[in-house]
């Protein structure tokens, strides 16, 4: 299940917020899907959009809206913030996270159209095709002011190798230039299979006749290429951002062309949008376009149906595909941990009942066919239940890191092939000032979920409905005792175990009753002779 959607508080029908152009073929699948009413309000301003947000359960936006921490706090049912696009640095991913809305983007659809429009853009720059296009239709014809470069055995360099740096690096040699790159995950091998050349930032930039970016904006990436670097480069150089404005330093760009550093400039991105009047634009060397890289039909259509897609599976209550602020896994590893998703929570939630301590560290270990596996998601749902019996039905997937982390509260995470002859194994240990606490559970083949160690206790017990865990002193009568209690109390027990500690001494009785035990209920049973502790937890 996916456990978001779970707090979806009530029963009237979702509203979609749709704030930017998107295309119409795209906007299909969530008109048919009719999960939602789309309110689709391009445009609007800052006060109207404070307004608007209050009642709706997505927000659908492009790069144009600015989804501030004030937006999303004036938010009441917000859960879902779709981007139709790459780039999410026009939300604020920190105050989504805090307030458990997870972000969701389409990073693959507009890659073609984006890496494009950066060849376009280079292909222009260096044959000053829209300057001569100007001097055209001033009526002149000047063909000495415009003469040109090849890009053929012209090095190029590209800095962020992800996507779009990879698919222009790609058309690049199909002009027969040299493609130098830079990027942190960049592999002599995968650079070979390219036919390119890997190098650090530096040497990139160094070598390169063109600089193309193709980062997102980050603060690692904010003015990366700035006078310094500009300083570095070869005399002449070109340089094109088709990225994020931002990445280059407008001031330190203005003047590396002025000071003749800088040959010219393609820029399709400006620190502020829209850009216009800027001193750069009154530059002759330098080509601009209005944040056109995925503007085309195909990009257009394609990022507006992966974004209705993944908000559709997200009020459906199914996995998104495309999570900003969640650990994403690929489909193989989601298919086969997603049946534990369950167990995880319902074992964070039973150990936090074990203990009224402060919780400081968790750790979660996953044991068996699970180790396997990148189980990032299931220690969320871990912490997710651990968090709940505090902090209510408000923590989620999403905020549940966050707020370990503002809680101080250590999460590790550990793997191994040992599962204690169990196929797949899943413990949460915690440790709750100065006691420590684990559960351990399982997923039977057929039988489904099953509870199979406490503490130190062997059980085998179904994690669901109400729980009573009542420690007690290992010796004749307790259980009778106990049982004569819920009778009295018209408890009826569904399923009783027991189970004895290794040291000797202490044991502890695990039942499933019916009706929830009240707090006087848990008060006289431990008033019964050699009964520690009564714990309940209702699944
Ligand atoms: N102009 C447009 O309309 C348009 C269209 C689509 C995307 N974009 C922008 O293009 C950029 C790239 O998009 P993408 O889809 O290729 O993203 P991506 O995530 O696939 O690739 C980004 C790459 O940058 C690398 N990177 C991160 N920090 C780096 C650093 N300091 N130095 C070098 N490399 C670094 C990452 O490792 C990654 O490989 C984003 O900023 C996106 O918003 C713009
Ligand atoms: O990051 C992106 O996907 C691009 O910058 C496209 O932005 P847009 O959706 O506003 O065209």
């Amino acid at each position: 299940m996916n456990a978001i959607a779970e707090t979806k508080p009530d029963t009237r029908q979702a509203v979609i917020l749709i704030t930017d152009p998107l295309s119409e073929e795209g906007l299909q699948p969530l008109r048919e899907a009719s999960v939602a009413e789309l309110q689709i309000r391009p445009g609007l301003p800052h006060a109207e959009l404070l307004q608007a947000i209050k009642t709706a359960d997505a927000l659908i936006v492009r790069s144009g809206t600015q989804v501030t921490r004030e937006v999303i706090e004036a938010a009441e049912n917000l859960k879902i913030i779709g981007r139709a696009g790459v780039g999410v640095d026009n939300i604020d991913l920190d105050a989504a996270t805090e307030r458990g809305i997870i972000v969701v983007n389409a990073p693959d659809g507009n890659t073609n159209s984006a890496a494009e429009h950066t060849i376009a853009m280079m292909t222009s720059l260096a044959r000053n095709i829209p300057q001569a296009h100007r001097s055209l239709l001033e009526g002149k014809w000047d063909r000495k002011a415009f003469v040109g470069v090849e890009l053929k055995d012209k090095t190029l360099g590209v800095v962020g190798l992800g996507r779009i740096g990879a698919e222009v690096a790609r058309r690049a040699k199909g002009q027969r230039m040299n493609v130098i790159a830079f990027d942190p995950f960049l592999t002599e091998e995968r650079a070979k299979e390219m036919g390119i050349t890997a190098g650090t930032f530096e040497e990139v930039i160094r070598a390169a006749d063109f600089i193309t970016v193709h980062t997102p904006l980050m603060k690692e990436t904010r003015h990366l290429i700035n006078a310094e670097a500009f300083g570095k480069m070869k005399d002449g150089v070109r340089i094109v951002n088709c990225a994020r404005g931002g990445i280059i330093d407008e001031d330190a760009l203005y003047e590396a062309i002025e000071g003749g550093k800088v040959a010219g400039a393609a820029l399709d991105v400006f620190e502020t949008e829209p850009f216009t009047g800027h001193r750069l634009l009154g530059l002759p060397q330098v080509i601009a376009t209005p944040h056109l890289g995925a503007s085309t039909i195909e990009a257009q259509e394609s990022v507006a149906i992966d974004v209705g897609r993944d908000v559709i599976r997200f009020l459906n209550g199914e996995p998104v595909k495309n999570p900003v602020n969640l650990p994403s896994v690929s489909k193989e590893v989601l298919a086969k941990i997603e049946p534990f998703f369950d167990l995880a929570e319902n074992l964070g939630l039973f150990l936090s009942r074990l203990s009224d301590k402060p919780l400081t560290d968790v750790t979660v270990r996953y044991g068996g066919d699970l180790a396997d596996f990148d189980v990032r998601p299931l220690t969320r749902n871990a912490m997710k239940g651990l968090l709940k019996r505090n902090l209510g039905t408000h923590v989620n997937d999403v905020n549940a890191k966050f707020l370990a982390d503002s809680f101080h509260i250590s999460v590790d995470e550990h793997k191994s092939p040992n599962s204690k002859g169990f196929q797949q194994l899943i413990t949460v240990e915690a440790k709750m000032g100065d006691e420590f606490h684990r559960v351990a559970g399982t997923l039977l083949n057929g039988l489904g979920a099953r509870i199979v160690k406490v503490d130190d206790y062997v059980v085998d017990v179904v994690p669901k409905g109400h729980l009573l865990l009542i420690r007690h002193k290992d010796q004749p009568g307790a259980i009778g005792r106990v049982g004569m209690l819920l009778a009295e109390e018209n408890i009826n027990i569904a399923t009783m175990q027991v189970g004895r500690s290794e040291a000797g001494g202490a044991a502890i009785m695990m039942l499933t009753v019916d009706n929830e035990v009240k707090p006087e209920e848990i008060g006289r049973l431990l008033k019964i002779d050699d009964i520690y502790a009564v714990r309940t937890v209702d699944l």
